[in-house]
């Protein structure tokens, strides 16, 4: 869909831990487009609460105009949104295999998801068990102790994320949801 003159859309949005400096990442980029100041180096870490959004159009060599949209999330638990906010936000984890950097995004993902769930926070277990089964009819089992929903499923497995990039679209935006995984690549 053409917007703004751009051909396509992509959504990148970083995350990591707090003061590693993502949103002095972004503004240096941001920055580098034609007719942007450069940013004042901050003296002082001001974090960032929730999400700010950036955005850098390109223009590709090969033609097409492309416009990023581009996520600066908090590092810090506290100041993150809950994992709801990240579902109706539609972003969705996509990766393709076939070139090391969505490789990179792929691997890191899995590490954050990973994390993540070492440690939920109770309130978002809860959220987890109340509202996933109502968006997502189809993954019922994942929230049922006594068994899968279809016969010859097998038993519930415990994932973390999925393995294969093509078949993961869902299962990977479900995890990210109650995890409030904060990175995500989103193609649209
Ligand atoms: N030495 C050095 N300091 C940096 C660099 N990038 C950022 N900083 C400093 O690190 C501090 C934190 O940077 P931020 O960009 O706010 O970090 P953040 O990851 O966005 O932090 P949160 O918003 O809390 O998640 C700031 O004081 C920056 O000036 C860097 O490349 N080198």
């Amino acid at each position: 869909m053409e917007a703004g003159g751009c051909r396509y859309q992509f959504r990148i949005a970083l995350l990591g831990d707090a003061a590693v400096g993502k949103t002095s990442l972004l503004l240096r980029y941001v920055a580098g487009a034609p007719g942007i100041p450069e940013p004042e180096p901050e003296l002082e870490s001001v974090p960032t609460v929730g999400v700010e959004f950036y955005s850098r159009t390109l223009q590709l060599r090969a033609g097409p105009r492309v416009k990023l949209q581009l996520w600066d999330t908090a590092g810090q638990e506290r100041f993150s949104f809950p994992g709801q906010e990240y579902r109706s936000a539609k972003l969705r984890l996509v990766w393709e295999m076939s070139s090391w950097s969505c490789g990179w995004w792929w691997g890191f993902g899995c590490l954050v998801l990973k994390k993540k769930k070492k440690s939920p926070s109770p309130w978002r277990k809860k959220e987890k068990t109340e509202l996933l089964p109502s968006h997502n009819p189809g993954r019922l089992w994942k929230n049922q102790p006594e068994g899968p929903a279809h016969p010859g499923q097998g038993p519930p497995r415990k994932r973390c994320c999925p393995l294969s990039p093509a078949a993961s679209l869902e299962e990977c935006s479900a995890d990210c949801s109650h995890t409030s995984l904060s990175a995500s690549v989103s193609h649209l």
